[in-house]
């Protein structure tokens, strides 16, 4: 598997799990009171933003849009413990 800003992202939402700092967006996500369910919501409203971003003739917010689904789709596959890399080995099965 190359090496791609998601892995660094990985890491770097596993590493604010393991060792917590002050102030942490993925851990206010991932530790909410609310549990899984605050991922989950987050991707509902990130897809429906980009959805709406998509019907929109602005191409920066499709991008600024995208960027925030991935990430915050990344955050609910830690939440409910699946391993990006297996995400990422299920492309690379489909695209052989
Ligand atoms: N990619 C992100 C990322 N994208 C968005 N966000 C946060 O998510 C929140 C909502 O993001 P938006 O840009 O969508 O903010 P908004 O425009 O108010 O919200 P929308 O109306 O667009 O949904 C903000 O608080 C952002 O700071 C992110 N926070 C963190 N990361 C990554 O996670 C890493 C760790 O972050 P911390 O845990 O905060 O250290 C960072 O180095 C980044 O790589």
């Amino acid at each position: 598997m190359n090496t791609s800003v998601f892995e660094e992202v990985w890491k770097t939402i596993c590493s604010r799990i393991e060792n917590p700092p002050e102030k942490s967006y993925v851990v206010d996500i991932l530790t909410h009171r609310k549990g899984i369910d605050k991922s989950l919501e987050k991707v509902g409203e990130e897809a429906t933003e980009f959805i709406l971003a998509a019907k929109n003739n602005d191409y920066d917010n499709q991008v600024y849009e995208a960027a925030d689904l991935f990430f915050h789709l990344m955050l609910a596959l830690k939440a409910i413990d699946v391993e990006f890399s297996d995400v990422i080995a299920e492309l690379e099965r489909r695209h052989k």
